[in-house]
């Protein structure tokens, strides 16, 4: 049995239960296949790909907290320590009542190609916990984030693990967790990434996942010969990475025509009214059922539907395995150009292989949302500094790092006779770095 088949089996063996995990694994030591045969013998002496796959360390906690009506609630908390190789474990906090072992190991494990591929010295970790945010009290939210940071703050510090936002955790999330942290460690110091600009945020941070993805996407294009201006763009998701793709894919000239949450989706063939989702998502934190009330001419639908719409581009922002593949033959079927991923792992494996095999452009999440990383990595490095770069200054950055990141995978795919396969370009690109820092410092 070849080195990667061995790995894999071990992984999907070791790990019960955590489909996800096993996902992420598979997709990446699939694609590295031919880079990772070149030196097998050594890599499996070193029991090289072992080390990969299993996390440094990882913390399962309880966290208790009570509920406006005096009720004691008990969610359950994760932090997974991935790969420090290359710097300080760094990747967000996911809260979803679908959060378990297996989803944060997914995302670490992705997380430390990602952040690799952003060039600044960044390892991965992810953290989370099955607590929703959806409906609670702001006076909920507080308890439930300063229960989480007591147990987190034992494992945390601005130069040894930094987590940030992710699904469910935006601002308000993390000002709470800053505060407890800061309460309990007596550190003020860069802790956490996504923090509000009157303690030591960044400006651009916000945007940045959503703006570095269609960097990514135009220079991708511009590759490809083709122009992002005058196109229709298909989103989904009505988060934080979606609301600033369609943003500015819109300042880029496209024409954003749909966008979604976890119950429907809007068709807006006027294109996106991003003002108003701002107010319905980020101010009055509804469903996206009010977006008619902004926008007469709009259709809502309940359930899943984005994928059915006509476009040029797809931008999936939502979350895991939400383009599967009667979604990418369709939208292959009406012509769409790129797929971009800006959530994690949006797109099934059978999918991917599908729009790829059809002619359609796909880049994976991990080069195509690296800029909410990279901007992340940005704010540490003021916050090191104690500086505050202008929102000019970093955008600049961030536009460079995903022009770099764009021509690193392009690059690595054809080094390896692949050339156009991206999936293999990033995860050629990430690996490469992160297995040279592991080779120099030994076995650990
Ligand atoms: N926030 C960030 O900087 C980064 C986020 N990501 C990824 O982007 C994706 C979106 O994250 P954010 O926008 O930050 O989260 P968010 O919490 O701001 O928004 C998530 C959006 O996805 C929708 N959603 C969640 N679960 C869904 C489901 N099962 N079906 C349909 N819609 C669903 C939600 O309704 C919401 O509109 C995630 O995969 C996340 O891991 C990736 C890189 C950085
Ligand atoms: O900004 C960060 O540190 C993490 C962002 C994140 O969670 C991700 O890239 O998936």
């Amino acid at each position: 049995m070849s080195y990667v088949d061995e790995v894999i089996a071990k992984v999907v063996e070791q790990n019960p239960s955590e489909p996800e995990f096993h996902q992420a694994v598979k997709e990446v030591l699939e694609s590295l296949r031919v880079v990772i045969e070149a030196n097998e013998e050594k890599y499996r002496k070193d029991a090289l790909l072992e080390r990969m796959v299993n996390p440094e360390r990882q913390f399962k906690f309880r966290v208790p907290w009570v509920d406006d009506k005096g009720q004691v609630q008990v969610n359950t908390g994760y932090r997974v320590q991935f790969n420090s190789a290359i710097g300080p474990y760094k990747g967000g906090i996911r809260l979803h009542p679908s959060v378990n072992i297996g989803i944060i190991k997914f995302l670490g494990f992705e997380q430390v190609f990602k952040n690799s591929l952003t060039g600044l010295p960044i390892g991965g970790g992810k953290g989370g916990s099955d607590f929703d945010p959806k409906g609670k009290s702001d006076r909920e939210v507080m308890a439930f984030c300063q229960s989480f940071m007591t147990e987190l703050c034992k494992y945390i510090g601005a130069d040894t693990d930094v987590p940030a936002g992710d699904i469910g955790t935006g601002a308000r999330e993390i000002g709470y967790m800053f505060g407890q942290y800061k309460r309990i460690r007596g550190l003020y110091e860069g802790v956490l990434t996504g923090k509000g600009l009157s303690y030591g945020g960044s400006l651009a941070r916000t945007e940045a996942t959503g703006y570095g993805l269609l960097y990514l996407t135009q220079e991708l294009l511009k590759l490809n010969g083709i122009e992002l201006a005058g196109k229709t763009v298909c989103v989904s998701g009505a988060g934080n990475v979606a609301i600033y793709a369609i943003e500015k894919a819109q300042q880029l000239g496209a024409k954003v025509v749909t966008a979604s949450d976890s119950t429907g989706w809007v068709y807006d063939p006027d294109g996106i009214d991003v003002a108003a989702l701002k107010e319905i998502k980020e101010v009055k934190r509804a469903r996206l059922t009010e977006y008619k009330n902004y926008r007469p001419n709009a259709e809502y639908h309940e359930g899943r539907g984005v994928w059915s719409v006509k476009c040029d581009v797809a931008l999936p922002c939502a979350t895991q395995n939400e383009l599967l593949i009667d979604d990418a033959k369709q939208l292959a079927a009406n012509g769409c150009l790129a797929v971009c991923e800006g959530a994690n792992m949006p797109t099934t494996m059978d999918a991917t292989e599908y729009l790829q095999k059809n002619g359609v452009i796909f880049a994976p999440g991990k080069a195509a949302n690296a800029g909410g990383v990279a901007t992340s990595a940005l704010e540490m490095t003021q916050n090191s500094e104690r500086l505050s770069w202008t929102f000019e200054e970093v955008d600049a950055k961030l536009q460079g790092i995903m022009v770099n990141i764009c021509h690193n995978m392009v690059d690595a795919a054809e080094r390896y006779g692949m050339k156009g396969n991206y999936v293999a370009g990033a995860n050629i690109a990430g690996f490469e770095k992160v297995v040279d820092a592991m080779n120099a410092q030994g076995i650990v």
